[in-house]
């Protein structure tokens, strides 16, 4: 962190996974405990960068990992994990030469997550997804059922019935939930389609509506290959910023898709 004349300045990269954007904060010694306020002036679309989330860059305390993902939500929330985000970290680490492919380990709130450099697309083995109970969601007085499922943070799955209605739903609000399933708050997704392919968007806890998000991806595609009767199996799922490749096997679950830099610079708080 630099400071002059009243002007504190960090060095950051802007990067984003299907459009799923965040800013990323090289803090390589661990001196810079971002504030909730200073996370959102930084993801402020207008008065700052702008990002639905942030990546601060930290040394990892696991000797599995050198590298600590400190994923941040756009409004300053913290979370436990972010599929598209550990994606672009990755990206990050090895353009800035902090880390080797084609494995890298990169530690989270949610653990120790591998990601598999494959060229322009990055796949990270992100854990087997977790089926919770069956709830709901409303969005303007409408109501649909909704499977819940962490991928280390919360989703709720919800199927709509066509293209027309998910093209025509209103995510400008967080969409109502039952809070008792969902004491932290829930991502919620809205689906259309079978496996092996289907459409989504999403309303992110602590951002909104967004281009994509891995951890929403990843339950989709969980559910989709479950409703048809697949435990394992590859779903691709389009997301209004692009697709993104699940892939469930016995063990575990893969989320692949692309990640890229595209800035660099310094801000002036
Ligand atoms: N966009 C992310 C998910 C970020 C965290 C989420 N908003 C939450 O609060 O759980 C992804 O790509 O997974």
């Amino acid at each position: 962190m630099g400071h002059n004349c009243q002007v504190t300045t960090i060095d950051f990269a802007k990067g984003h996974g299907t459009g799923n954007d965040f800013v990323i904060v090289p803090d390589l010694k661990d001196a810079l405990p971002l504030k909730d306020a200073q996370v959102a002036a930084l993801c402020d679309r207008r008065f700052g960068i702008g990002g639905d989330g942030l990546l601060r860059v930290a040394p990892s305390e696991d000797p599995a990992a050198e590298w600590f993902m400190d994923y941040r939500n756009g409004d300053g929330s913290i979370a436990e994990m972010c599929g598209n985000g550990v994606r672009v970290f990755a990206r990050y680490l090895l353009e800035q030469g902090l880390a080797e492919g084609p494995e890298i380990p990169v530690a989270t709130r949610a653990g120790i997550k591998t990601v598999h450099v494959e060229g322009d697309e990055l796949r990270v083995d992100m854990g087997p997804a977790e089926f919770g109970p069956t709830s709901e969601a409303s969005v303007e007085g409408f109501t649909w059922a909704g499977q819940a499922v962490s991928m280390g943070n919360p989703h709720l799955v919800c199927h709509l019935g066509d293209e027309a209605e998910l093209e025509s739903l209103e995510l400008f609000h967080q969409p109502r939930f039952d809070a008792g399933v969902f004491p932290e708050g829930v991502n919620v997704e809205f689906v259309v389609g079978t496996a092996p392919q289907v459409r989504m968007r999403v309303h992110e806890r602590g951002v909104g509506e967004t281009a994509s998000c891995g951890t929403g991806a990843c339950a989709v595609g969980a559910v989709a290959l479950r409703h048809a009767g697949q435990d394992t199996g590859v779903c691709k799922v389009d997301v209004p910023g692009g697709t993104l490749t699940i892939t469930v096997t016995d063990e575990t679950l893969f989320l692949a898709g692309p990640a890229v830099i595209v800035a660099e610079g310094t801000f002036r708080f």
